[in-house]
């Protein structure tokens, strides 16, 4: 299913949540919605959903207007984070649910609904679990659980708000490769809303970042990351050392830092470089170097520039030893914008 958004405005009150958002999802395509508290990511995925209605703009899904068209006649498949299992049945019957509940020719025979119960118990590897109730499964089991049931009625497209957001870091982890794997064995056009850059640039396709009800930029993970369009994407997807100076010439300069500047006019400038792009340099600018910890195969290391600008630099575990003292820095690749 492609979904296309056209120009799409909502307001609560006077607070514009989205303004003059537009996005191309391909058919099949893992698309994440990246962006703060606040930024409109919910309410854009309510929307697409039809739990919303925009105040202006298009919802199309295959190049059929459903701008007003109810959830139900959408066929959206919703996993929220909160688990809304219903407790008093069985995780075989909870799956089933949406499939119970047809009536007339659209209802499945009781055979296909517990074979396609059982194919997908096993598709979340949960074989086995059917018989129990919602509070005798762990939290990671019962988000399974959801995903199965959201995925049962063959849904035209899949959304999650962020579906992993209570459970502890390693739950989620193995939930995200989980999702990743049932996506690509359904092929089912799926929309996932997070506030965890980690988890978008992990998981999805294609990534896009909300700030103030704004898309900013749609790209795979690596053009967000790699080449952040605004200083708002630079300084939200991945770490980045930021800093506050001019450009003059072709060269950023704040303090004791410099940095290229490629094309940036002569001006009031912000810079962003991510800490592995920090190289030692005999003509780099000067770090004391205050802590080096070492996580796994890289090193963590802290300095401070002269006039006092706090650094962090990313180097292989190897390197770590050369950073003592006071050492010289410069800048593989800086990002840097008209401020
Ligand atoms: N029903 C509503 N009534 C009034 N304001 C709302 C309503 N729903 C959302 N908003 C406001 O619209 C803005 C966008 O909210 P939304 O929930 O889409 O953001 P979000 O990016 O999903 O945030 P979070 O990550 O915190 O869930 C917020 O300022 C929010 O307070």
């Amino acid at each position: 299913m492609t979904i296309s958004i056209r120009s799409v405005d909502k307001k609560f009150g006077r607070y514009p949540a989205l303004n003059k958002v537009g996005l191309e999802i391909a058919d099949g395509e893992l698309l994440a919605l990246l962006g703060p508290s606040g930024s409109g990511k919910t309410t854009l995925l309510r929307v697409i959903a039809g739990l919303e209605f925009p105040d202006a703009g298009q919802v199309l899904f295959h190049d059929q207007d459903v701008t007003y068209a109810s959830a139900a006649a959408r066929r959206v498949g919703f996993v929220f984070q909160q688990y809304a299992l219903f407790k008093h049945m069985t995780v075989a019957k909870n799956i089933a649910f949406g499939l119970d509940v047809r009536k007339g020719k659209d209802k499945p025979s009781k055979v296909e609904i517990t074979r396609r119960v059982a194919d997908l118990l096993r598709l979340v590897e949960l074989e086995g679990l059917g018989g129990r109730y919602p509070s005798q499964l762990s939290g990671g089991q019962r988000q399974r659980v959801a995903l199965s049931r959201a995925l049962a009625v063959q849904p035209s497209v899949l959304l999650l708000d962020e579906p992993f957001g209570a459970l502890d870091a390693t739950v989620r982890k193995s939930l995200r490769k989980e999702l990743r794997r049932v996506h690509d064995a359904t092929g089912v056009t799926t929309i996932f809303v997070t506030h965890d850059q980690e988890e978008a640039l992990d998981l999805a396709d294609r990534v896009a970042i909300l700030n103030q009800g704004v898309i900013e930029q749609v790209g795979t993970p690596a053009q967000v990351h790699d080449e952040p369009v605004s200083p708002f994407v630079c300084g939200f997807v991945g770490e980045a050392n930021r800093f506050e100076g001019t450009v003059s010439g072709g060269r950023f300069a704040a303090g004791a830092v410099s940095l290229s500047a490629g094309t940036v006019a002569d001006g009031k400038a912000v810079a962003f470089v991510r800490p592995h792009d920090l190289n030692l340099a005999a003509d780099g600018f000067e770090v004391r170097i205050n802590r080096v910890h070492v996580q796994g195969a890289l090193a963590a290391v802290d300095g401070v520039t002269v006039d006092g600008q706090r650094i962090e630099v990313t180097v292989s575990r190897d390197q770590a030893d050369l950073f003592t003292g006071a050492v010289k820095l410069s800048a593989r690749k800086a990002h840097v914008y008209p401020a």
